[in-house]
């Protein structure tokens, strides 16, 4: 079987350093890229990631800000927010091998071409092996080796499995999958609900309220994958129903917080205090799809329409109670 011992991590944010802390506690040779030079400075200078604090890089990590040396892996790990994905595999792409698998580890669909991660990879390295990452896991839970599950994806179900093979590290647990869509899709979408729960938090509605919009919102994220090619057990699993669940319920997820400081009244320019929320910029992208296959997202529609600055946190809660009764489904 293909095995992948060398990997690259684009991205020393705190996703990208805690797969890099992964990627070596598994046994990898494993290179940090990090494009910034401060950010780069301070991962080789003090061993640490200015997004995650207090995480000690492990001693074998080698940080580069050359993307000619990350590219000589045998798979990398793309771990930059959604919304730069293409300019970054655009670069990285006349430098790898052929059919180098690239994973994309970023949760979100492209302002303005609606393409998913592992479609940018597609267009942008034609040459190269797409694959997403993706599932319950917060960067500083991974990062501290606290049990955590997700699902490897790639259309070829050999390299899946080998990729998660050496990402393996015994607490970090990588399921395998060919449905690449429905992993991707699951870990966009629930950014937007997470948003969304936070609203409901912030407003302090309720643990019933909570509930109701969860649930709800893990429909929507059925129907829109229903639409979009996913398997229903991949949104039944980790990258799915998994995600949703946690991102909902904590504000250790930074879209769970944006919604709080929304609800509490903040402004939409300071309610992120600074951290990166993407379901922000996946929620019109997110409408736009659903309009285009008229998929019925009333929860995804209120939270793009206050990001837009065009309806206000009580008016969307209202619109969304007052709805026609209809069938559960
Ligand atoms: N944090 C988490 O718990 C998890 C995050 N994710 C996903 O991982 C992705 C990255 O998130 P996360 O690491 O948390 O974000 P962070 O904000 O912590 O880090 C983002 C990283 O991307 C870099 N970056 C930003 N713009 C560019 C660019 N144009 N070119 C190259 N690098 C760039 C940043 O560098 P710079 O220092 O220059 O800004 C930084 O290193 C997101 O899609 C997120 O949804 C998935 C699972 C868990
Ligand atoms: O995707 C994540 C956990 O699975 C991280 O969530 P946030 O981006 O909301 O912090």
């Amino acid at each position: 079987m293909t095995s992948f011992n060398k990997i690259a991590v684009l991205g020393g944010g705190a996703w990208g350093t805690a797969l890099a802390q992964t990627a070596a506690r598994a046994g990898r040779s494993v290179t940090l890229w990090e494009h910034d030079p401060a950010n780069a400075q301070h991962l080789s200078d003090k061993r640490e990631s200015v997004y995650l604090p207090g995480v000690t890089l492990e001693p074998s990590i080698v940080v580069t800000r050359d993307l000619a040396d990350a590219a000589r892996a045998d798979a990398l790990l793309l771990v930059v927010p959604a919304q730069v994905m293409r300019p970054v595999v655009t670069s990285l792409a006349p430098l790898i091998a052929a059919r180098t698998p690239l994973v994309a580890c970023a949760k979100g669909i492209e302002h303005g071409t609606h393409r998913f991660m592992t479609e940018i990879i597609a267009e942008c390295a034609p040459a190269a092996i797409p694959a997403i990452l993706s599932g319950p896991s917060f960067a500083a839970d991974v990062a501290r080796g606290l049990p955590t599950a997700v699902t490897i994806a790639a259309a070829d179900a050999a390299v899946a499995q080998a990729l998660a093979q050496a990402m393996n590290s015994g607490s970090f647990r990588p399921y395998h999958s060919t449905d690449v869509r429905g992993v991707e899709l699951g870990g966009a979408t629930k950014n937007v609900m997470a948003i969304a729960a936070g609203i409901v938090e912030g407003r302090k509605l309720g643990a019933s309220a909570l509930a109701a919009m969860t649930t709800r919102g893990f429909v929507e994220l059925v129907r829109f994958g229903k639409a979009y090619g996913a398997r229903i057990e991949t949104m039944h699993g980790l990258s799915g129903l998994g995600d949703l669940t946690m991102c909902c319920s904590t504000p250790q997820s930074r879209n769970f917080s944006f919604g709080m400081a929304l609800g509490r009244g903040e402004s939409i320019d300071t309610a992120a205090h600074g951290k990166l929320a993407e379901g922000y910029y996946t929620a019109p992208v997110l409408l736009e799809m659903a309009q285009a296959k008229h998929v019925d997202m009333p929860i995804s529609t209120a939270v793009a329409a206050i990001l837009a600055g065009k309806l206000d946190v009580d008016k969307a809660i209202e619109g969304l109670l007052t709805r026609p009764l209809k069938a559960e489904e």
